[in-house]
C-alpha cells in the first residue's frame, strides 16, 4: 500500500521472506493439517464480554518483550510466569508478541503461556497470508490481529474468513477513519483503535475518542496502547470503552497481574 508507514513496511517486507523461508520448511498443506489438530479454541470474544457484562473492564493482557518504539521492555521474560499472574490479576484474554524480529516474539511464548493458564490468546503479528492463519491455529491461537493499515480489502476479508472458518476470533486493527471504513463491512465482532501512530510512534488517546462516534452499536471496542495510568482507563469508561488492550505497563511491572489489578481498580 503506497502510503504505509516505513516501520510498517519493513515489517511487512520482513514478513514475506518469512512467510516463503517457513513454507520451504512445512508447506501450507502440512500447516493446514496442524491447524486441524490444534487444541480447541476458547473463545476469544466471549471471555472479553463475559467480563464487560458483568460490569468489569476486559482486559486484554499483552506479554512482550521488546517493540520497536520502546526497545527492551522487559528483561526477566518469562512468559508462563506472566500468563498466570494475568490470569490470578483478573484479565479477560492474553496477547502475546510472536514476531521475532521487531520484537524478540516467538511462536513459544504463546504456547507457553497458553498453557500456563485457560485464558484464550490473541496472536499479535503482522498476518497478511493464509499461512500464517493457519500457523496461529496450529500454535494454539483463539484470535489474530488484522491491522488494516497492512492489508487490502480483498485480503483483509479473505483472511477474516478464513480465521473464522477455523473457529478463531479476529481483531481488527484501525488507526483512522479510512481504515475504520474499510474495516466496518467486515462485520467482526472485535474493532481495536490503536492510539499509537504506526508514522512516530506517539501515542494519543485521542484517537479511540475520535473513532469511537462512528463505530456502529453491537461491536465491542477495544482501545490499544498508551493505558499507562488509572485516569487513562477512567477516561474511556467514561466514553463507554470497557475493553482494553495493554502490554507496556503492565511489562515494566515486576509483578504484571498486580499492576493489572492496581490500573483496573
Ligand atoms: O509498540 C510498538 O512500538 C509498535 C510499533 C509498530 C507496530 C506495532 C507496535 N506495537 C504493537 C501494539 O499495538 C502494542 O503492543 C499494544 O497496543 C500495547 O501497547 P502498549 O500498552 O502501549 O504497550
Amino acid at each position: 500500500m503506497s502510503d504505509t508507514p516505513d516501520i510498517l513496511k519493513k515489517i511487512l517486507a520482513r514478513k514475506v521472506e518469512e512467510i516463503a523461508d517457513r513454507t520451504k520448511v512445512l508447506p501450507l498443506s502440512g500447516m493446514r493439517a496442524k491447524a486441524e489438530q490444534a487444541d480447541p479454541v476458547r473463545g476469544f470474544v466471549r471471555s472479553l464480554r463475559a467480563k464487560i457484562e458483568a460490569g468489569q473492564a476486559g482486559v486484554i493482557a499483552e506479554i512482550k518483550k521488546a517493540s520497536p518504539s520502546k526497545g527492551v521492555i522487559r528483561e526477566d521474560f518469562q512468559p508462563e510466569a506472566i500468563a498466570r499472574s494475568y490470569a490470578a490479576g483478573g484479565a479477560a484474554c492474553l496477547s502475546v508478541l510472536t514476531d521475532r524480529d521487531f520484537f524478540q516474539g516467538s511462536e513459544g511464548y504463546l504456547q507457553q503461556a497458553r498453557a500456563a493458564c485457560a485464558l484464550p490468546v490473541l496472536r499479535k503479528d503482522f498476518t497478511i497470508d493464509p499461512y500464517q492463519v493457519y500457523e496461529a491455529r496450529a500454535i494454539g491461537a483463539d484470535c489474530i490481529l488484522l491491522i488494516a493499515a497492512a492489508l487490502d480489502d480483498a485480503r483483509m476479508r479473505d483472511l477474516a474468513r478464513l480465521a473464522t472458518s477455523l473457529g478463531m476470533d479476529v481483531l481488527v486493527e484501525v488507526h483512522d477513519r479510512s481504515e475504520l471504513e474499510r474495516s466496518l463491512p467486515l462485520e467482526l465482532p472485535l474493532i481495536g483503535i490503536n492510539n499509537r501512530s504506526l508514522r512516530t510512534f506517539d501515542v494519543s488517546l485521542q484517537t479511540t475518542l475520535d473513532l469511537l462516534p462512528l463505530i456502529p452499536d453491537g461491536r465491542t471496542v477495544v482501545t490499544e496502547s498508551g493505558i499507562l495510568a488509572p485516569p487513562d482507563v477512567a477516561l474511556m469508561r467514561s466514553h463507554g470503552v470497557h475493553a482494553f488492550l495493554v502490554g507496556e505497563a503492565f511489562m515494566r511491572a515486576s509483578e504484571p497481574g498486580v499492576e493489572l489489578q492496581r490500573l483496573f481498580a
